[in-house]
């Protein structure tokens, strides 16, 4: 039976990335906001542009606490914030979704988020993918490595140095590997259901920008930051 041991410097790694996950949130709770008010489709489609905006602000301060994120090329740096803002935007929302509520509460998120303007065709995916993450139970850092190997996908679009991205995954996802193996002893297969939700989450992501355009509104309004990173308008 292979030993698993987590090192002093990953664990330090860890510690790192978690408490920078934990300190980078949202400030306001966008579920507590959808749970207290029906909101009209416009209201709803200008609480996400705010919530996502806020939420790259986030991304852009987490990533500089990315151990050696700050030694990559700078447009590399940028190149893989673009290509992971709407991952991770996703992967949030499932977290947001999936946290523990009291009871009904989720039922009451789901519908709020079926009206709030967004085209029927996108609730299954969407919802699958959200369900999906809920049933893995993550703990918190296996959350934030998870984003973090979001964020560090070597192949996005016009990254150079693809190695430098690689090599900085590979830490993360060999600290990852050995946390689920430890935390989940009794399910050899977590921590490849763990990265199999990440090839759901790019899909679902490739929804996204028809997801915005087909919000029942008459005006899709965007802030210059999403116009930037959301290639939309
Ligand atoms: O605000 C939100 N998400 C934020 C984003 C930044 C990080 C925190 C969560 C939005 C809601 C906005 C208002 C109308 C209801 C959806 N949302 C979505 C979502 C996100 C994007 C799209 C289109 O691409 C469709 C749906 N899934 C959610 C699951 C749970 C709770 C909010 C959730």
């Amino acid at each position: 039976k292979e030993k698993v041991e987590i090192t002093k410097e990953q664990q330090a790694l860890v510690k790192v990335v978690v408490e920078a996950y934990n300190r980078h949130q949202i400030p306001q709770d966008v579920a507590k906001k959808l749970l207290q008010d029906q909101y009209s489709a416009e209201e709803n489609f200008l609480l996400l542009t705010e919530m996502a905006t806020s939420q790259v602000q986030v991304l852009v301060e987490f990533t500089k606490n990315i151990p050696g994120f700050l030694s990559l090329d700078r447009e590399d740096q940028i190149a893989l914030l673009k290509g992971s803002a709407v991952e991770a935007m996703f992967l949030r929302s499932a977290q947001v979704f999936s946290k523990k509520m009291p009871n009904g509460h989720t039922e009451v998120l789901e519908e709020r988020i079926r009206k709030s303007g967004i085209s029927e065709e996108f609730m299954t995916p969407m919802f699958n993918f959200y369900k999906s993450i809920g049933e893995l139970h993550m703990v918190e850092e296996e959350q934030a490595l998870l984003t973090t190997i979001t964020i560090l996908t070597p192949d996005r679009p016009y990254v150079k140095d693809q190695q430098a991205v690689e090599r900085l995954q590979e830490t993360i996802l060999d600290v990852l590997r050995k946390m689920c193996v430890l935390q989940h002893p009794q399910d050899p297969q977590y921590f490849a259901r763990l990265l199999g939700r990440l090839t759901e989450l790019r899909t679902l992501s490739h929804y996204h920008a028809e997801m915005l355009t087909s919000w029942r509104v008459n005006d899709h309004k965007f802030t210059p930051l999403l116009c930037e990173i959301w290639d939309v308008q």
